[in-house]
């Protein structure tokens, strides 16, 4: 065992319990057992489906046309879709402009959030903003709350109009701002919630007073939206480069799928384990979450090394994920690794070797979610298309600095129909 593994699992023991206040231990609560947990995914699962066809015949389309298309902004549009429909059914294919904002907002504030902000580090600057950074942040909020303010309002009118003619009358699935609506007004809730909270929940750009890990939190749209992206586009490359995995990967998906006429859809994916064990391949190289931050609330010792209290943490995914003692030729693509019965590896925090999704009380709540979209999505674009590249068919794999690990160059590819007509049926 290398030390940084055994360092993890000495060391997080003390750390989980990083400063965590009461309103975010309600909101984890309450994100792992309503908006994100299983009964709200089966829920809301038709509306990906509908995003997902959207995503094939809008590759389709541009792949007959023979048009380049760049990967990694089409994934950000779907899983963008899919999270601000999941919050609040709206997508970039409406007119009023709402979901570009709100893309655009995403994309202004991860660059932001993934900048070193000197503030943030140094004790006696911290009420300073040399890089401007805070007031750009400001302008950020300010637009967003105007939005969601608005988008609010239109919940609780038709909340109203729903109740006046009779909540059965209309079939209504609740969204997550429905959800997060119903928690507000909840009289008997351990944590009354605010509507600033509500907002703050789905779009930071905030300071979060109860931790000093940098200076932005984790939001719904920022982390749902960029994460799941990356991996998938992160994913295509590897499998460009390794065309032999590709080809594994389609065969097993011939396999199983008895009925080629439709996508492959979510509840597929436990029949497809060799796609399963691509998609933890990449995140193994390629952890869109790189470092996972922590903070020590007393003094301790791990692995002989004191940690003073109140000491900032970071876990480094991206080396652990690439160490040789921990795996095997670790720079190769070799999805079979996660084909041995001995090493499955659970993703979700349980082995501290592979925690793409972290790990204990501040893991990732959005995992099921993630584990869903992400092969589903990919599944269907190894299944309907040949991806061409320019030059001599190999791409780039050179990573840009930046908290999410996007790819330095995007991946530009021609998505080629494998069939005449995309499967259209969806069950
Ligand atoms: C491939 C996709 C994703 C990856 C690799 C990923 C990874 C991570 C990681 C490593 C963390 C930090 C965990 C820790 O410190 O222990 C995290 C936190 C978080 N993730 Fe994800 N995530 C993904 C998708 C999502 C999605 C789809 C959502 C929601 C829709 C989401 C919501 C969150 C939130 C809210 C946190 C903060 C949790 C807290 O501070 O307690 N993530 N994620």
């Amino acid at each position: 065992m290398s030390s940084a593994v055994e360092y993890l699992s000495y060391g997080l023991k003390g750390f989980l319990f990083a400063p965590y206040g009461d309103y975010w231990k309600f909101m984890k609560k309450m994100c792992m057992s309503e908006l994100l947990g299983g009964r709200t995914l089966d829920q809301l699962r038709p509306l990906r489906q509908q995003e997902t066809l959207r995503f094939v015949r809008l590759l389709h389309k541009k792949g007959e046309a023979r048009e380049v298309v760049d990967v990694g902004d089409e994934l950000l549009t779907l899983t963008n879709n899919i999270i601000t429909r999941m919050i609040m059914r709206k997508t970039c294919y409406e007119s009023d402009g709402d979901v570009e904002d709100i893309r655009k907002m995403v994309k202004d504030t991860a660059e932001l959030a993934g900048k070193f902000n000197v503030s943030d580090f140094i004790w006696f600057c911290k009420n300073l903003d040399f890089q401007g950074m805070n007031k750009r942040l400001k302008g950020i909020r300010d637009k967003f709350d105007t939005m969601m303010e608005r988008v609010i309002k239109e919940h609780q009118e038709e909340k109203k109009k729903r109740k006046e003619k009779g909540e059965g009358v209309i079939a209504h699935v609740n969204d997550l701002l429905d959800i997060l609506l119903e928690i507000l007004e909840d009289e008997s809730t351990e944590i009354k919630l605010t509507m600033e909270n509500v907002k703050a929940f789905i779009l930071a750009g905030r300071r979060d007073p109860d931790s000093n890990l940098g200076s932005h939190n984790y939001d719904i749209f920022m982390a749902g939206t960029d994460t799941s992206a990356i991996t998938i586009e992160w994913t295509l490359a590897e499998l460009i480069n390794n065309p032999e995995v590709m080809d594994k990967a389609r065969q097993e998906i011939n396999s199983v799928m008895l009925d080629l006429n439709r996508l492959i859809e979510e509840s597929d994916i436990p029949n497809l384990p060799y796609l399963q064990a691509i998609v933890k391949e990449t995140l193994r190289i390629h952890p869109t979450a790189p470092i996972l931050g922590r903070k020590s609330f007393e003094s301790c010792f791990v692995y002989g090394y004191e940690i003073p209290a109140n000491t900032n943490l970071f876990v480094n995914l991206w080396s652990m994920g690439r160490d040789p003692k921990l795996w095997e030729n670790p720079l190769e693509f070799r999805p079979e690794r996660f084909m041995n019965e001995d090493n499955k590896f659970d993703v979700r925090g349980q082995n501290f070797q592979f925690m793409p999704f972290g790990t204990g009380r501040r893991a990732c709540p959005g995992a099921s979610l993630a584990l869903q979209v992400v092969p589903t999505n990919l599944a269907n674009m190894i299944q309907c298309f040949e991806w061409k590249v320019d030059g001599d068919g190999v791409v780039s794999m050179e990573e840009k600095a930046a908290m999410t690990l996007p790819r330095a160059h995007p991946l530009m590819c021609v998505p080629i129909p494998r069939f005449n007509r995309i499967p259209s049926g969806v069950n």
